[in-house]
């Protein structure tokens, strides 16, 4: 019997032979053999099996003693500290699923690593690891401090590191091994070095902590180590509701020194915990099979992304036949490498599922950084010699369903820009995917994977340090000044998106653009029309999402990713509607164009129009001109002469880039308005659609004739009422297709009125024209474009005493409508016209048609952002004017 002072080894159940003591109360005399069968029963069998023969009313579970002494003195336990019923029954029963002589249940694992320490005396050696647990790593700094003993650490991985610390005149006591190690995953060959330690240093022992794997995986003293523990808080509880540590002995001078020090300490697990963990550990081998299944996705996923991922299970582990010569399973705890510190700890605090937490072994899944949580303990310096890198990401994985942890680990790389879609045609269907999971969930990671891609951390992290080194940041050497006019659509707007023809003539409002240098190497947009000022960090755009490209000009199409990116990117500033789509499009061409950031210009663009917006006269137009023209000057792929005209292949070009601006805007444009805003003039534009060829032909010296324009000011969006005609089509092609062989022959009609090839009287060129446009009216209602609105001034212009022709311009739904004012209108009914128009809220104003495309001054003077802002949309034409006349044109 033990004493309460401990002056003996207590003597507990677990010392009693295991194979015997299995059920013995149901069979004493084992008369059937049940013992010897049992004895051979696998893991998960035993780890069930607890024996319940220690209690008298046949509980089916061990009850809990939750006491401190028990009465006389002579049974078998007086005092909890020395022993207690409920920890003996745990402890007996973890004996038998470690294989041991004797298993011990402590308080903490690190309660344990302590009682195991008290073995080295003052001068003797500990032989560690060089990637331990922080907190075993601290109380090693404690031993060598206070107690005395001398700590070194080796790599474990490699036998041959550990032999100089082995021999003679080296006071080995104890060699201290983690396999695999938290939180690198690093194998050490258990079984060699025991046979290594027990050859050139006799007298020392092995200790495994065995955490990482649990007995159910790796019992290390089947492999030769003399001493096991383990946090039991992991996987042996696995539900995080307790705190424990399990020594487990492999021969009788080992139990005995640890149960006379446990006893003599008071570190023995308290009944209600040892209840506790005894529940837990039945399920360990389910808990696991799972945990480690799950694992396995994880790091395959996370594998073919392309990431760093420390895992035996994986094939690139380099002692992986190591690893499963002495244990069953890969475990469930893996780490990954983002490259980034920023970025991992983005990464952590996007995951939702996965819970921040230290720890692990637990069913719910865990994921931390361990240099700022588990190892924080170990010095950052000692860190980095052991590489245990700042960026290392642990997961710990539980038992939900590994669909639901790819999604949330997924967020979370998503929204922390450690990940981006990868557009591959030859990617899954969503239903195969599902299938793979059906059929093989490990393939399941691989294949699910694909949809994603690692941008270029390389050319992100030279982004950000470019963005520090402002001295060496690109800019432009003084201010871009440009400016492109809007357009009046008079015959076919809408059908030219289906390849029919329009007639279009530029006007006299025009958009202006100052593109200013900064040293700041930042990226802005300034547009007092629509209230937007906003400003981005150059290395912190989307770089890797550019599309490569070949040649000056722009793609056909916008890359789908990079539009995506930068709306999300946008979006973040909370911009206003037209503030969003006019920096996402000058976004998207200052990235393509330059299509790296080493490449990109720190500059402001500051743009105004005295163009009403989103009304039909092109200003998305004028402004995508502005925008693409100001760009390609920027990077000198756009040269201004001194005077004359600008170069007609660079024209192309202005206009290629002001298109893909335009699609950014308008979705499905045509192309029509950027090709009046970049050339002026007027054209007769066909768009090449379904194997027609296009073309543009500018109409010459038209006869002038008068215009009125009225602007509804009912805002409307050109995109969805593109859209709509597009959908009326698909619906309903008998009513659509022939409206727009009429609109063609309307636009061929005009065309010849306008270039002079269909000879008339003046008369009779207005008044055809006026037919043209009263007919074309009646087309664009049939396509369902008009609105209220526009009827309301077609009527106020048709009254009498006015009698004129009127049709909506552009998009239509609200936004302009056009008059043809006959030469012989009397301008007193002029007045009173206008007059009315405005009594219908509307603006009317008179204009000229035709005048110049894109327009760049030359020798600009700088700090012009500021004057062109005091100017305000109606000072605008002064302004340009004040710029001393040194503009030229295409
Ligand atoms: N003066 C301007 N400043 C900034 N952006 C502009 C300006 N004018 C037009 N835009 C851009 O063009 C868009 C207007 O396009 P849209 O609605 O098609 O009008 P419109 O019919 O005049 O071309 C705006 O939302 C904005 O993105
Ligand atoms: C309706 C459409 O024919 C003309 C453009 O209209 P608006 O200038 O955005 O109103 C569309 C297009 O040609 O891209």
């Amino acid at each position: 019997m033990s004493t309460v002072d401990g002056s003996s080894a207590p003597h507990s159940p677990a010392e009693s032979s295991l194979a015997t003591s299995i059920f013995s109360a149901k069979s004493p005399a084992d008369s059937d053999g049940h013992a010897a069968r049992a004895a051979k029963w696998r893991f998960a069998t035993q780890v069930v099996a607890v024996d319940g023969s220690d209690n008298a009313h046949g509980a089916s579970s061990v009850p809990i003693f939750q006491t401190a002494t028990f009465k006389g003195m002579d049974g078998q336990y007086d005092y909890t500290r020395s022993g207690n019923p409920t920890r003996g029954g745990l402890e007996s029963h973890l004996a038998r699923i470690y294989s041991a002589h004797q298993a011990f249940a402590l308080s903490t694992g690190m309660t344990c690593l302590d009682v195991i320490l008290r073995l080295v005396k003052p001068g003797e050696t500990v032989l560690a690891g060089d990637d331990l647990y922080g907190g075993t790593n601290r109380l090693l700094t404690y031993a060598k401090s206070h107690g005395g003993v001398d700590v070194r650490h080796a790599d474990t991985t490699d036998v041959a590191a550990l032999l100089p610390h082995l021999g003679e005149g080296n006071k080995v006591k104890m060699v201290l091994l983690e396999s695999p190690t938290n939180p690198l995953l690093k194998v050490a060959d258990i079984a060699e070095i025991s046979a290594a330690v027990k050859k050139a240093a006799p007298d020392a022992i092995v200790v495994v902590d065995n955490t990482m794997l649990s007995p159910y995986l790796q019992r290390p003293l089947e492999l030769g180590a003399d001493i096991v523990y383990d946090s039991a808080t992991k996987y042996l509880s696995g539900h995080h509701d307790v705190m424990a540590g399990i020594i487990a002995t492999g021969n009788p001078q080992a139990s005995k020194d640890i149960a006379w020090l446990i006893n003599a300490m008071g570190s023995g697990l308290a009944p209600f915990d040892s209840f506790l963990l005894l529940r837990g550990v039945k399920t360990l081998a389910l808990r696991m099979d799972k945990q480690q299944a799950n694992a396995q996705i994880v790091a395959n996923y996370l594998d073919a992304l392309g990431f760093k991922v420390h895992y035996p299970g994986l094939k690139s582990h380099p002692k992986r036949d190591v690893h499963f010569k002495q244990a069953s399973g890969a475990g469930a705890v893996l780490s990954v490498l983002t490259d980034d510190t920023q970025l991992s700890e983005r990464v952590v605090s996007a995951a939702r599922l996965w819970g921040v937490s230290v720890s692990f072994g637990a069913v719910n899944s865990l994921i931390s950084m361990p240099c700022l949580m588990s190892h924080a303990s170990i010095p950052a310096h000692i860190r980095a010699e052991r590489g245990l890198r700042e960026d290392l990401i642990r997961l710990c994985v539980g038992i939900e369903d590994p669909r639901d942890l790819l999604d949330d680990l997924e967020h979370a790389l998503i929204a922390s820009g450690a990940i981006v879609p990868n557009v591959d045609p030859t990617l899954l269907s969503s239903d195969k995917l599902a299938e793979v999971f059906r059929e093989n969930p490990s393939q399941w990671g691989i294949e699910r994977a694909r949809y994603f891609r690692r941008p270029n951390v390389e050319a992100l992290i030279d982004g950000v340090s470019r963005g520090l080194a402002l001295d060496g940041v690109k800019t432009i050497d003084s201010d871009i000044v440009v400016s492109a006019p809007g357009k009046v659509i008079l015959f076919g707007e809408h059908a030219v998106v289906h390849g029919v023809t329009a007639i279009a003539t530029s006007l006299n409002l025009r958009c202006y653009g100052v593109l200013a240098p900064r040293t700041d190497g930042k990226v802005a947009i300034t547009a007092p029309d629509l209230e937007a000022e906003h400003v981005w960090d150059i290395s912190s755009l989307p770089w890797d999402l550019v599309p490569p490209r070949e040649g000056s000009a722009a793609d056909e199409k916008l890359d789908p990713v990079l539009l995506v990116a930068l709306e999300k990117l946008v979006a973040e500033d909370k911009p206003t509607k037209t503030g969003a789509s006019a920096s996402i499009a000058f976004l998207y061409l200052f990235m393509a164009i330059a299509r790296e950031s080493t490449e990109a210009p720190a500059t402001t663009l500051t743009v105004s129009a005295n163009l009403p917006i989103g009304a039909g006269l092109g200003s998305s137009a004028a402004f995508s001109t502005c925008v693409a023209s100001a760009l390609l000057i920027a990077h000198e792929r756009v040269h201004v002469p001194d005077a004359g005209s600008i170069d007609p292949s660079h024209v192309d070009d202005v206009d290629s880039w002001a298109f893909l601006a335009e699609k950014v805007l308008h979705g499905n444009p045509s192309g029509i308005d950027n090709a009046v805003a970049v050339r002026g003039g007027a054209v007769a534009f066909t768009r090449a659609i379904e194997g027609k060829e296009g073309g543009m032909d500018s109409i010459r010296g038209f006869d002038s004739i008068r215009l009125l324009l009225t602007n509804t000011r009912v805002p409307r969006d050109t995109k969805s009422l593109v859209a709509g005609v597009a959908a009326k089509r698909a619906a309903e092609p008998h009513v659509v297709d022939p409206v727009l062989g009429q609109i063609q022959d309307i636009s061929d009609e005009a065309r010849g009125l306008l270039d002079g090839s269909t000879k008339t009287s003046r008369n009779g060129f207005v008044s055809r024209l006026e037919t043209l446009m009263r007919d074309n009216h009646g087309h664009l209602r049939t396509l369902g474009v008009s609105h209220p609105s526009l009827e309301a001034v077609v009527a106020a212009t048709a009254a009498a005493p006015f009698n004129l022709t009127t049709k909506l311009t552009g998009a239509g739904g609200g936004g302009c409508a056009v008059t043809l004012v006959p030469d012989t209108f009397d301008d007193a009914n002029l007045d009173q016209l206008l007059a009315n128009l405005r009594g219908l809220g509307a603006e009317p104003y008179l204009t000229t048609l035709g005048g110049p495309g894109l327009g760049v001054h030359t020798r600009t003077p700088s700090d012009l952002s500021s004057t062109l802002v005091a100017a305000g949309p109606a000072g605008l034409a002064s302004w340009a004017d004040s710029l001393n006349a040194q503009w030229v044109h295409s």
